[in-house]
Parts: C-alpha cells; structure tokens; sequence
C-alpha cells in the first residue's frame, strides 16, 4: 500500500578527465572558446553528481525507494563507467563536448532507467563554484537525433 509521495535525494563522487573541444572549429577557436579547459592533456575534477526522485513513501518499509537499491544501480550505471575515466572517450561523448551539462543529460539518460522511483533532478558539480541543474527536458529530442 502505498502512502503520500516524498523527494529523496543522494549524491555520487567519481573522478574524471576530459578536454572541452569541437573538432569542427579551429584550434584558435577552440582556445578562444574554451580557453584554459582547451589544454590539450586535459584536466580532471571531482565530480559530484546529485539524482532526486520522488514516488510513495511504501506503508511498509517507509521508503520511496531503498537508497541499497539506488546504490547498486548507481555502481553499475555510473561509476564503473564514469569513475577514473577520460569523458572524451566515453561513447556518449564521441559527438559531444563533455561540458557538465552534457554530463546531466547523460546521466538522466541512465537514471531515468531506475525502475523504482521517478527521477525529478540531476545535479552535477564540476568545482566547487559551479553547479548544473538538468530535469529531463527536450531528453526525447536529444536521444532519438
Ligand atoms: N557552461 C560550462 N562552462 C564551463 C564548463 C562546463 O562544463 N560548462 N566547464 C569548464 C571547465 O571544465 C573547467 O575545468 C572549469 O573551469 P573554471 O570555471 O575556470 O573553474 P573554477 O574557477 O570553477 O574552479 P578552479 O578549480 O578553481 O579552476 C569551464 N566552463
Ligand atoms: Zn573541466
């Protein structure tokens, strides 16, 4: 039986590299546009990523979801993937900037898929002064391109 609907948020750590480059532009412009983060050996960060979802608090356990549950998901998911990894190299971004936004919209790609509560937000943090909010909009558009 299920009770009224609650939000439960949890936050992943994974270290990555990546270099923030369009292979369509020039080198100038690429350093122009990305500057500092153009380097051609890249940089790393201490990603944190944010997932909420919400769904019924079940009367019997008192969860929306059992964060154990979310846990081996995210394991399986993100972190045997994203975890030490270069972003560049990662399938999704062949054809993408691994720009932090595009990290949110893959990431909801793969927690969209959870099956026991219904993802509301991703949250990434790329430092400790920025902050990328994504919740799913245009994800139909974007995936089926
Ligand atoms: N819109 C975006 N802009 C930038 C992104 C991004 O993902 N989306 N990413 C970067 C870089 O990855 C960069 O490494 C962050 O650079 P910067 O903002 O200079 O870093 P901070 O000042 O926040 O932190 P430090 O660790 O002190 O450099 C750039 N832009
Ligand atoms: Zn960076």
């Amino acid at each position: 039986m299920n009770g009224p609907i609650a939000h439960l948020s949890r936050r992943y750590r994974f270290s990555a590299s990546h270099r923030l480059h369009v292979d369509a532009i020039s080198p100038e412009q690429n350093r122009e546009m990305f500057g500092k983060c153009n380097n051609p050996f890249g940089h790393g960060h201490n990603y944190i990523a944010q997932v909420t979802f919400s769904g019924p608090v079940d009367v019997a356990t008192g969860m929306v979801t059992n964060l154990a549950d979310l846990d081996s998901f995210a394991q399986r998911e993100l972190l045997e993937h994203f975890d030490h990894a270069n972003l560049n190299s990662l399938e999704f971004f062949r054809d993408r900037v691994p720009s932090t936004e595009n990290v949110c919209v893959e990431l909801w790609r793969m927690f969209a898929e959870y099956p026991y509560a219904k993802l509301e937000r991703v949250r990434v943090e790329e430092t400790g002064n920025n902050s990328f909010d994504y919740f799913g909009e245009g994800a139909k558009i974007q995936h089926e391109e």
